[in-house]
Formats: structure tokens, sequence, C-alpha cells
């Protein structure tokens, strides 16, 4: 597994904007879709491309479109979905597919309630989009899921994360090559109730209010 932390001033920016407990929901989302293609820049580097012929108004050159099978791209609902636009806006050939996860606060467990993706994704290059990363229960599940069904390769986009999610991911994934992991922070450790710190508190809250 690798996993890379974008180091950048316009990333640390926004992500202290976004830790603020004072910042709006709407502020909230406008900074999560502009994070994403930040950090999507760093994660597409290895998308796979074909070349194609491009006729400029001046000459004939060689430009290149995005290989087939397409890219998937998989928010994990709730809180992936303020991920979503900023993504497809980068690679709009992108198919998108759902996962639905919740973590049961009191188990800690991870209920998948929902899921939308193609029956068989073999040679798929696929994105996962999940702004936490805090115990790596729900990425766990969620890179074993599209494995089992033929990923070519898993590179998770998350905000931020904490040292015992990547740990986890670790165990699971520490030899597999094929998954990746890019991050706008890597954050303290988790508390008592498994919230990261110092966070930003529950994402899927902030974006659009509480749950049920
Ligand atoms: O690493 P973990 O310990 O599994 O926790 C991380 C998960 O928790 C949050 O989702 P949540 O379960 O709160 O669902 P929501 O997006 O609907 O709020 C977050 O968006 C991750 O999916
Ligand atoms: O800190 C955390 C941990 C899990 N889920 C969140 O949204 N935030
Ligand atoms: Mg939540």
């Amino acid at each position: 597994m690798r996993v890379q932390v974008v180091d950048h001033p316009l990333v640390a920016h926004k992500v202290s904007v976004l830790r603020d407990k004072d910042t709006s929901s709407p502020v909230f989302r406008q900074l999560t879709d502009e994070l994403v293609t930040l950090l999507a820049y760093e994660a597409t580097g290895e998308v796979k491309t074909v070349e194609v012929e491009v006729e400029t108004p001046v000459a004939t050159t060689t430009g290149i479109e995005f290989a087939k099978p397409t890219p998937l791209v998989v928010p994990i609902l709730r809180a992936g979905l303020g991920m979503l636009e900023g993504m497809t806006r980068l690679v709009p050939t992108a198919e998108v597919g759902f996962l639905g996860m919740a973590r049961d606060e009191e188990t800690l467990n991870i209920v998948t309630y929902a899921e939308r993706l193609p029956d068989d994704l073999t040679g798929r290059q696929v994105f996962v989009l999940d702004p936490m990363l805090a115990t790596g229960g729900t990425l766990v599940e969620a890179i074993k899921f599209l494995f089992a069904r033929g990923a070519e390769s898993v590179t998770c986009i998350c905000l931020i994360a904490a040292p015992e999610g990547i740990e986890r991911l670790e165990q699971a994934h520490g030899g597999d090559d094929r998954v990746r992991l890019v991050l706008a922070s890597l954050d303290e450790k988790l508390d008592e109730n498994a919230y990261i710190v110092p966070g930003l508190g529950d994402a899927g809250d902030r974006l659009y209010g509480l749950a049920q």
C-alpha cells in the first residue's frame, strides 16, 4: 500500500478552515469540493491513457484520452458524496458507482446499507472517495468489496486520516501495491469515541446536517 500526504499550502489552508467548528455547511461543502480537485490531481497520476490524434488549427499532433474501461469513482455515502462533483469535474468520462456504509457509533461495526456498482470490475481503476479515515473499518470493507468484484487497483482519496486507520489498512493491504491512499492531512490520533483528533468532527453531519 502506498500512502501520500499532499503537502501544499493551498491544501493546508483549506483544511484549516474546514476544521474550524464555526465554518458553515455551505462553506464546508465548497472547501471539500475544492480540496478534492487538489488531491485528485495527485491521485490520478497513474490513470491509464491511450494516444489519440488531435488537429489543432495549425497542425496535427498526438494527445491522450482515458483508456477503456474508464475509471470508476465510488463515493462512500454519505460524506463521500461531498467529494463526487469535484472528482467528476476532473475526470468527466469516469463512471460512478455508489457504496452506502455507516459506522455504528456504539460498536464501530460497519453496516453496508446500499450498493450500486457494476458486477464485474475486471481491469477497472477505482477511486474511492471518503473524507474521513478513522478506525479504517469502512475503507477496509470497501476495498475488500471492490477487489472481490475484480478491481485492478483501488485509490482512496481522503481528507483526514488517523494513524490507527492507516495501521489497520496496512495490516489488511500492506504488501499490496494496487492500493493507494492520498490524503490532505494525517492527524494525531483517535479519541475514546473513535473520532479523529484534532479532525473536524463528523464530516457527514457538517456537510449535510445531523443524521437521524
Ligand atoms: O474509519 P472508520 O472508523 O470506519 O470511520 C470513517 C467513516 O465514518 C464516516 O462515515 P459515517 O459512518 O459517519 O457515515 P456518514 O457518512 O453517513 O456520516 C466517514 O465518512 C467514514 O465513512
Ligand atoms: O472523526 C471522525 C470519525 C469518523 N467519522 C467522521 O466523520 N469523523
Ligand atoms: Mg458520519
